[in-house]
């Protein structure tokens, strides 16, 4: 297992700057999430980390020994992507112990090793089956046992549970998690999903055009987002100018006011300011209203309890705002 050192990464295609002066660290054991946007640069850092593409500047430190200009196979590196790439035409067994079968081990140190990664990943029972006898999650799980049966210092996740359905999605995630907390190893996550990333890390780097906006815990991200791009990036943010914030609160802002919507509630009519509900949505075990309060629209998530009233569209009704919860955003 090792610490993975990122110092003033630059890369270009021709004149186009994807990244810049990308700095940051993943400690031995960590879960690293590169979160943002399509086309924030994120895929390309994951790739240039892989060795797969050249950076234009910088150093990778990987257990203190840079490897920014060593090969892709000699970087101890194992990388899952969003497409399986397993080989068609070899069973479940062959696709895993390729790796090995190139490092030459003894036959019956692959059988071993190849066993306890199907094992990891509950595929035991699938090791003669070909990949288009496999579902997309299990091929997924191939994948990954192909990437830990090298035992790679670092392990790159390119958005592998997007192409899933929903509940195999969240059962395959927390499968990763698990297998990657039991071998303690150091791996970086990317993804575009914020909520795949607020559940999944043990930090997240949150990236917009190239640049890194935030980095830090899932809970300091949500909580204090860094700057207008992160409020509207993660989570569900009511995001009010100025001029809005001071109608609604009363209190004088320069800078935009972010409002999380379950730090908004509702009480009677005629307490609280005015509002007037104007749609309510369903989601899980929370209601999510969207509500007209001093002309500003603003979502309000209130837990769902089967003893409490649900409001109507077109509803009078008191908003309550919790001032404490308000964060400001440059
Ligand atoms: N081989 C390439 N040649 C030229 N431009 C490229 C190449 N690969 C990526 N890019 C460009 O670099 C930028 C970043 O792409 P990248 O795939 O890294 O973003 P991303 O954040 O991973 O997005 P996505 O989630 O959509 O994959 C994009 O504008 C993309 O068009």
């Amino acid at each position: 297992m090792a610490t993975l050192n990122v110092k003033k990464l630059n890369k270009s295609f021709g004149t186009t700057s994807v990244f810049r002066d990308i700095n940051f660290t993943a400690n031995e054991g960590e879960f690293v999430t590169l979160l943002g946007p399509s086309g924030c640069g994120k895929s390309t850092l994951l790739r240039c980390l892989a060795g797969l593409t050249p950076v234009d500047s910088g150093e990778i430190f990987l257990a203190n020994k840079n490897i920014v200009h060593q090969p892709v196979q000699e970087r101890g590196i194992g990388m899952v992507f969003q497409s399986y790439a397993l080989f068609p035409n070899m069973t479940v067994e062959k696709n895993v112990a390729f790796g090995l079968k190139m490092q030459k081990l003894p036959a019956t140190e692959i059988r071993r090793r190849v066993s306890e990664a199907l094992e990891m990943v509950e595929l035991n029972e699938f090791s003669n089956r070909y990949p288009h006898q496999l579902s997309g999650g299990q091929c997924q799980r191939v994948a990954l046992a192909r990437s830990l049966v090298t035992r790679p210092a670092l392990l790159l996740l390119d958005e592998p549970l997007s192409a899933l359905d929903a509940r195999i999605r969240r059962h395959l995630r927390d499968q990763i998690r698990l297998i990657q907390k039991e071998l303690n190893l150091t791996t970086i996550f990317v993804t575009h999903d914020q909520e795949e990333a607020l559940t999944l890390s043990d930090r997240i780097v949150l990236m917009n055009k190239g640049n890194i906006v935030q980095n830090g815990g899932a809970e300091e991200l949500y909580t204090q987002p860094a700057d207008l791009f992160a409020a509207g990036f993660i989570g569900n943010y009511n995001l009010l100018t100025p001029e809005q914030a001071t109608r609604l609160t009363g209190q004088v802002f320069s800078e935009h006011v972010a409002i999380r919507p379950e730090t908004l509630s509702f009480c009677q009519s005629g307490q609280g300011l005015a509002a007037r509900i104007l749609s309510s949505s369903l989601l899980g075990n929370i209601i999510r209203y969207r509500v007209e309060c001093q002309g500003i629209e603003l979502s309000v998530d209130i837990l769902n309890r089967s003893d409490d009233d649900l409001y109507a569209a077109g509803q009078h009704i008191g908003l309550l705002v919790d001032t404490a919860a308000l964060r400001n955003v440059a």
